[in-house]
């Protein structure tokens, strides 16, 4: 494990938090459960009926008996939840919707970090991100100052760390939208200890092409470097302009960035998913994340394609979120 997860570590086990996993009886969230717990960091609480996930357990030969399960169905709060939900919801959905609503494990886990019981959520081992995210953003909502949550991916292999953001959340960005998420990626890197240098991503480099796409990633620059004026931020950039100093050298002398980025703004998410997806399956880099910026509470999505690790990790990162 790399030094980043060890620190992090240390620092989520002296707060020992209480984290959600709506999916209780996935087996990669189960594995990660059971190991958070026996290593002393966190008190991970699972949804699902008790019956199913300590069934789900044995058949795995693990040993979930230190787990708090809840299951919506029987949980004691629920009506003081549901009154909560309809306040929280302002006239959008009635006592009667919410009741049902929040029978859905990602609605009831949100619901328990909203009203405090527990720090933080990771869920999406298998629910689309939609469904991962839809109740965060409905209940949880942003931080005062952020209009727009954004997902980043930290990007690891070995020593080398970067942060690709949007990949999970935004469709089609407009200027605000990516310079937005151009300043919380650069304080997301500061958490995991990168010194943010912020590529904004397209086809072109400095005005080498010019359409409606490429201008609206000079506005973003723009806009960027205005909200944040002490981060480094530079575009537009082709990725390799951004990345390899030689190539920068011809592409964008005068850039302060001189092919160091460190963190990169992709102009649409079908750019930043396809690039992580790219960068992971084929570069070999661990992706990690999606990490949700800009909410009041850590809520997190994993991929589909998760393994018991990532499950680990991005858990370790939600707390450290929830420790800020
Ligand atoms: C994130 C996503 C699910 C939200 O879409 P949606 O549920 O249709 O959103 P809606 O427009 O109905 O908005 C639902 C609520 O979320 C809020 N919201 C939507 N996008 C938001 C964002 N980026 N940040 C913060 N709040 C947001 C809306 O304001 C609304 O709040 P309200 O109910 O209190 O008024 C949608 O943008 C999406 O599907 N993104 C792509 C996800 C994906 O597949 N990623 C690839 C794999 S990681
Ligand atoms: C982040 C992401 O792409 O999630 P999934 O693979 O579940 O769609």
């Amino acid at each position: 494990m790399s030094d980043m997860f060890t620190d992090i570590k240390e620092q989520v086990r002296s707060a020992n938090p209480t984290l959600v996993f709506p999916e209780g009886t996935d087996e990669r969230i189960l594995e990660a459960a059971v190991r958070l717990k026996a290593e002393g960091v966190m008190n991970p609480l699972l949804i699902g009926s008790e019956e199913d996930v300590l069934a789900k357990a044995k058949s795995l030969d693990v040993d979930a008996s230190g787990l708090t399960i809840l299951d919506p169905e029987t949980y004691e709060g629920m009506d003081a939840l549901i009154d909560a939900f309809v306040e929280r919801r302002k006239g959008k959905n009635t006592r009667e919707q919410a009741a049902d609503i929040l029978k859905q494990p990602n609605y009831f886990g949100t619901m328990l970090v909203y009203t405090g019981e527990a720090t933080g959520l990771v869920s999406g081992a298998a629910h689309s991100t939609g469904d991962t995210v839809r109740p965060a953003l409905q209940i949880i909502k942003t931080k005062e100052g952020v209009k727009k949550t954004s997902g980043v991916f930290v990007m690891v292999k070995n020593d080398e760390r970067y942060i690709f953001g949007d990949c999970a959340i935004n469709i089609a960005p407009d200027a605000d939208d990516l310079a937005e998420t151009a300043v919380e990626a650069a304080k997301t890197a500061e958490v995991f200890g990168i010194d943010p240098k912020v590529a904004m991503l397209s086809f072109s480099t400095k005005g080498s092409a010019k359409s409606e796409e490429t201008e609206r990633v000079v506005e973003a620059t723009k806009k960027a470097q205005e909200k944040a004026p002490d981060v480094t931020v530079d575009g537009e950039f082709q990725f390799d302009a951004a990345f390899v100093a030689s190539v920068a050298e011809k592409k964008a002398p005068d850039s302060p960035l001189k092919g160091q980025a460190n963190t990169f703004i992709f102009p649409s998410l079908e750019a930043g998913n396809i690039g992580y997806k790219i960068a992971q399956r084929m570069g070999g880099y661990e992706a990690i994340g999606p990490i949700l910026q800009g909410l009041n509470k850590p809520v997190n999505d994993l991929s589909r394609g998760c393994n018991q690790e990532d499950v680990y990790k991005l858990a370790l990162i939600t707390a450290m979120q929830g420790l800020q």
